[in-house]
């Protein structure tokens, strides 16, 4: 018996649901996975992200090779025991995050070098030197090292990339080497181009991946160029393997892209947005720094059971983050991360039920435009 799968348990249009079996923990999907770049989920812990329903979070490559170091993480444990999380872990494999934060980079065929943001200290990572960096974090899934070009790019400049990080897939691959209990995941690039796109899942699907990344997007170029991609990408991957959209996003680009066969997707939003005050419910955003909400006795959400909602007011949600105090980002990342994986819970059962297409309409229909 595999120790990793995946089982397709029902579909409704080309919306998927299905489960990941690891050793660690079953991921239910569609889901969504909170990022926890430093080894944490900002204001949450650990059993706070379990509580709002999340299966999986994901860890960072690269801000974990620069503090406290990969080395260091292993001899402490490994990850799941340094952060105390025992479930799934899928890392990033750190090249999307060297090319949007480190200075000084270099880019060649072997990998990339660059420098620290954090204390200017000089690092590589190449495919090889990603493998290994996720394997001492003992990351369950891990993500084969790409290059992600920054949009707007020309045609040939995405082909270049693209097929950089096909021939860095292939050695990802091989370095990864055969580590039962654990995915590796390959990840598509193309940009736009549907030919390209195509030319992607085709060397990804020659090499032979546990999962499918959608990658190269959530990058700028907006909404509907996004699903004019995921109309086709998706369905480029093989049909019995997760697909991973990186990166996304707000709830309704979540749902269009459940829509379009999607099954995986991270995101900062929920914790970002929940520390600036920005809340989201099924209803619309509310920004509770607004002074409307100075004397509002009402919850952010009636029909939300999270704590936030459960025992405290938008007057009271108002104050502590007027008065900075940490209360404020803890109880509203806990809503975000609590309605998003509410989000996810109801897509679930929509597509078991066949009726996604009735839960999409109505999901757009309960938002108002604006703050409410
Ligand atoms: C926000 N938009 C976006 N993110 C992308 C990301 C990062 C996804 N999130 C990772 C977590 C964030 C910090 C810890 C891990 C992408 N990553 C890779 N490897 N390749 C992409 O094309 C890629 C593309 C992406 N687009
Ligand atoms: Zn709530």
């Amino acid at each position: 018996m595999a120790q990793t799968s995946f089982e397709l348990i029902a579909r409704d249009g080309r919306a998927r649901r299905g489960v990941i079996r690891t050793p660690r923990g079953e991921i239910r999907t569609p889901a969504f996975m909170p990022v926890g770049t430093a080894a944490t989920v900002k204001g949450m812990m650990p059993e706070s992200v379990a509580a709002t329903g999340a299966d999986i979070l994901l860890g960072n490559t690269y801000h974990l090779m620069l503090r406290p170091g990969a080395e260091r993480v292993a001899r402490l444990g490994g990850l799941h025991t340094f952060m105390n999380w025992s479930g799934p872990i899928l890392t990033d494999s750190g090249g999307f995050q060297v090319m949007s934060l480190a200075e000084l980079r270099k880019l060649t065929e072997d990998g990339v070098t660059f420098r620290s943001h954090i204390d200017g200290s000089k690092h590589m990572l190449s495919p090889e030197r990603s493998m290994e960096i996720q394997k001492l974090l003992g990351s369950d899934i891990v993500m084969a090292f790409d290059e992600c070009p920054a949009l707007p790019a020309d045609r040939d400049r995405i082909a270049q990339s693209m097929r950089l990080s096909m021939r860095w897939a292939a050695r990802s691959r091989e370095a990864f080497g055969d580590r039962p209990g654990h995915m590796l995941f390959g990840i598509q690039q193309g940009g736009l181009e549907e030919d390209l796109r195509g030319e992607s899942a085709e060397a990804l699907k020659g090499i032979g991946f546990d999962g499918y990344a959608v990658g190269g997007l959530a990058v700028g170029e907006g909404q509907e160029a996004m699903f004019g991609c995921l109309d086709y990408a998706p369905g480029m991957l093989p049909e019995d393997r997760p697909r991973y959209l990186m990166g996304v996003g707000k709830p309704d680009d979540i749902v269009g892209a459940v829509k379009r066969g999607i099954d995986m997707m991270d995101c900062v939003l929920p914790s970002r947005s929940g520390r600036t005050g920005q809340a989201w419910t099924r209803r619309g955003q509310v920004n509770i720094k607004n002074a409307r909400h100075a004397d509002d006795p009402r919850p952010l959400d009636e029909n939300c059971t999270c704590p936030a909602c459960r025992g405290y007011s938008r007057a009271y949600l108002h104050h502590v983050f007027r008065a900075g105090e940490m209360i404020s980002g803890m109880l509203l990342t806990w809503h975000n991360l609590h309605y998003y994986q509410e989000l996810m819970a109801g897509m679930r059962e929509a597509i078991s039920d066949g009726r996604f297409e009735a839960f999409e309409t109505e999901f757009h229909a309960m938002r108002a435009e604006g703050d409410i």
